[in-house]
């Protein structure tokens, strides 16, 4: 069985007093309450920091938005994985389509960074899906193929998760319908299944993302195929978040 997750990618959002409050106040309530799932925040690089602090001894893990494929070096501006094991990251985001529009990030570069995350402990969450003229001309299944055959690592740690993030979904309000996640998430199922033996592909989690909100949680977590949510602006409200995570029928 895997168990669920629910991360939140507060994208570039927060600063330091309201990062705290947000995590503390979110450790508080994951102590007294069941939280079913497994929690993590995945904050901005400058918070990471914060947010690991003011999560600790909880069960709230921390995650990063990205980092960088080198373990060190002459790249200025990059952050490499290695520094954020040491900061106590647990995940990153990788493969994000903002990052693939804003960075020109292709498969390749996302393969690498989930291996640099990979070789630090870290387990990637490594982000697909399709624009909408793809799934409009309907190559949705083919475009997730390609990028998970080419984004996720040769030997996926055990932490490893997919998230399929519609990109028209993102931020729009708009998500698919329970039967099309089922079936995109079906069709990455199938190509890990190709790709690797049948314990390591049974183990990826496999997350959707994409305009997560409370209205909508409960019937995304019950959506066939739906191992986790990844949240980008419901996370950054601990009221939001906290009924998404409690909305999970493991909870
Ligand atoms: O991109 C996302 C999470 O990584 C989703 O963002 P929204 O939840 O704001 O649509």
């Amino acid at each position: 069985m895997r168990r669920k997750l629910l991360a939140g990618n507060w994208k570039m959002n927060g600063h330091r007093a309201e990062a705290t409050a947000l995590a503390r106040d979110l450790a508080a309530r994951l102590a007294s309450g069941e939280g079913g799932c497994e929690w993590a925040i995945c904050p901005p690089f400058p918070l990471i920091g914060t947010v690991a602090g003011a999560i600790q001894g909880s069960y709230i893990a921390v995650g990063a938005q990205d980092c960088h494929s080198a373990p060190s070096g002459p790249h200025t501006g990059d952050v490499a994985a290695p520094m954020l094991a040491d900061m106590g990251c647990a995940y990153a985001i990788v493969g994000h389509s903002e990052r693939r529009r804003d960075h020109g990030e292709t498969d390749e570069v996302v393969r690498a960074k989930a291996e640099a995350a990979q070789a630090s402990g870290i387990a990637p969450i490594v982000c697909v899906g399709e624009t909408q003229s793809q799934r409009e001309a309907g190559e949705t299944e083919a475009v997730l193929a390609r990028q998970v055959e080419t984004s996720v690592p040769e030997q996926p740690v055990a932490g490893l998760a997919v998230a399929y993030e519609p990109v028209w979904a993102i931020g729009t309000g708009l998500t698919p319908t329970s039967d099309e996640i089922a079936a995109a998430l079906a069709s990455i199922r199938e190509v890990l299944a190709r790709r690797f033996d049948s314990a390591t592909a049974e183990r990826i989690r496999l997350l959707y993302g994409g305009s997560v909100k409370p209205a909508n949680a409960a019937e995304l977590w019950r959506i066939d195929g739906v191992d986790g949510l990844l949240v980008g602006a419901a996370s950054l409200s601990v009221e939001r978040f906290w009924s998404i995570g409690r909305s999970c029928p493991d909870s």
